[in-house]
């Protein structure tokens, strides 16, 4: 039986990350996949979700021209919007994409695969075997136990899986989860003319940020006419006729759908794990900071290990597994050494990378918090683009804990952070950084002056000295 290198399990961006970069390499790799190349995140993930925020955003501005002196009538067909987003998708889906993987052996569309031992796996009826073996079969969706959810007919469901291959637009859209689906979908959805309410247990949307951005982000929300309702727990599902009904303590939400955006849980069960002894909890598999399961020649990257669930953390885990399975010294590159960045893609966006405010207060560190906000910078005003802020948690010394940004082009501007944090810059590095005028990227130049200038203003000895230095 021939021996591959490398058996990569999962296609997507983990995966295809591990297999492309292997087999530039000249490993010999077999990639299985049961479903789609390029997995959640082209398929039912990041990018559908994406082009349909898109087209909600124009469709956004062009019913609000005349804030630019335009007067126009537009119509718009929102049930067509779906099919351009099936059309982008097929787009990037096409050869190109497939180009990276012309030396990587595919297995697609042919079954999961499941370990035999800890070096083959079997798809069908073949048996496969490789020296290394990398699991990177993401997650699905995790939906909660609530009382008569399982009895709602399936089309009137919609989780991830299903809401891009829907025809048509429901009229009105009840979404349970006010996490990053949960708030995207609620904006895409409401900008294509969905009546929208969410529903959630957390305090706050997106549970995972800053609450004061959170605040920002629902002020947005009422003024596009989308309901948010916070530390709402679900009593009840049920279905009359064709609507669904779900019930809380303080209301009876009515609608076509529901969407279900209620977290996730690892796709593991097809891979009979328990057969080689690998082990893994409820939020994935337990790996060590190489990324190796306690079967040290089995790595286990992106989603499926329950780091985290972002793209960007899945590639990099492909790539950092790759290098660790190529060494053979003890040392090992971690994962954990890199920060994980995240931005989610409503208008305004959010961005974080780092510690939150919370988070620095709740580890005890002596910080100082830079709000600078969106409204005091002449670009934002002519953009109209004026709500939102940059929070920096930093201290005297001008080290960088975490930013959080809320505003137009954060998942853009949050890189300098992610820089500067990496690579251990300070406050006063950005302030020495020449950034071009007028781009929105120069609100974090003015948020380190803002630093600097309280640094001025509190330091009696510092003006002391400028004062008398300046008379010699
Ligand atoms: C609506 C939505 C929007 C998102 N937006 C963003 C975003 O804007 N930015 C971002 O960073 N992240 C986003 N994410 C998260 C992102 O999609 C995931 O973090 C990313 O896809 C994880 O990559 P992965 O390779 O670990 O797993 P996946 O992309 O889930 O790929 C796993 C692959 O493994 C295959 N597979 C599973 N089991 C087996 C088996 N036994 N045999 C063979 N194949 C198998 C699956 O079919 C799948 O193709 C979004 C997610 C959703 C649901
Ligand atoms: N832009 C991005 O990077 C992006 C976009 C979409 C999704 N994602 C990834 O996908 C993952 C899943 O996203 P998600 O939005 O499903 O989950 P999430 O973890 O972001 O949010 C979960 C939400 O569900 C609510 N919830 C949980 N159980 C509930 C219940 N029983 N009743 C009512 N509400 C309940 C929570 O209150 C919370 O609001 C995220 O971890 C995220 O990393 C990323």
């Amino acid at each position: 039986m021939k021996i591959y290198d490398l058996i990569v399990i999962g296609m997507g961006p983990a995966g295809m990350a591990a297999s492309a970069m292997a087999s530039a390499l000249d490993l010999e790799v077999l990639a299985v996949e049961e479903n789609k190349v390029g997995g959640e995140c082209l398929n039912c993930g990041c990018m559908p979700s994406k082009a349909l925020l898109k087209t909600a955003q124009v469709n956004q501005i062009s019913h609000n021209l005349e804030k630019f002196g335009i007067r126009s009538s537009i119509f718009t067909d929102p049930d067509e919007s779906l099919d351009i987003v099936r059309q982008k998708i097929s787009r990037i889906s096409g050869k190109k994409l497939m180009q990276a993987f012309v030396r990587v052996k595919l297995i697609i569309n042919q079954g999961n695969a499941e370990f035999v031992d800890s070096h083959s796996v079997k798809v069908g009826e073949n048996i496969y075997r490789a020296k290394k073996i990398f699991i990177a079969t993401g997650t699905a969706p995790f939906i909660p136990s609530i009382e008569g959810l399982d009895k709602v007919d399936e089309s009137l469901k919609l989780t991830n899986m299903n809401l891009f291959i829907q025809k048509s637009m429901p009229k009105s859209l009840t979404i349970i989860g006010g996490g990053a689906i949960g708030c995207e979908m609620a904006q895409s959805f409401a900008r294509l003319g969905s009546s929208v309410n969410v529903v959630h247990i957390d305090e706050h949307l997106l549970p995972f940020a800053d609450a004061q951005t959170a605040l920002v982000l629902e002020e947005r929300f009422k003024k596009e006419n989308i309901k948010v309702f916070n530390k709402t727990p679900i009593k009840r599902v049920f279905q009359k006729d064709n609507k669904v009904f779900v019930d809380t303590d303080s209301h009876i939400f009515e609608s076509e759908k529901i969407l279900i955006a209620t977290g996730r849980k690892p796709n593991l069960e097809a891979l009979k794990l328990d057969k080689i002894g690998i082990k893994y909890n409820k939020k994935g598999i337990i790996v060590d900071k190489a990324l190796r399961t306690n079967i040290k020649h089995i790595y286990a990257i992106g989603d499926c290990n329950g780091i985290s669930n972002f793209s960007h953390s899945a590639m990099h885990q492909g790539m950092i597994a790759l290098m660790n399975a190529i060494n053979p010294m003890p040392f090992k590159i971690h994962y954990d050494k890199y920060l994980i960045p995240w931005s989610v893609f409503t208008t305004p966006e959010v961005a974080n990378v780092g510690l939150t405010e919370k988070e620095a207060v709740e580890k005890g560190l002596k910080v100082i918090v830079i709000k600078k906000d969106y409204e005091s910078y002449g670009r934002a005003i002519v953009d109209g683009a004026t709500e939102g802020f940059i929070k920096i948690i930093t201290n005297k010394k001008g080290k960088i804990f975490g930013v959080t940004i809320v505003g137009e082009s954060a998942s853009e501007i949050i890189h300098e952070w992610i820089l500067a944090i990496q690579f251990k810059l300070s406050m006063f590095d950005i302030l020495m950084t020449q950034h071009s005028f007028p781009t929105i990227s120069m609100l974090n130049k003015m948020a380190s002056e803002d630093w600097m200038m309280g640094k001025l203003q509190e330091s009696t000895t510092l003006k002391k000295i400028a004062r008398a230095l300046f008379k010699l």
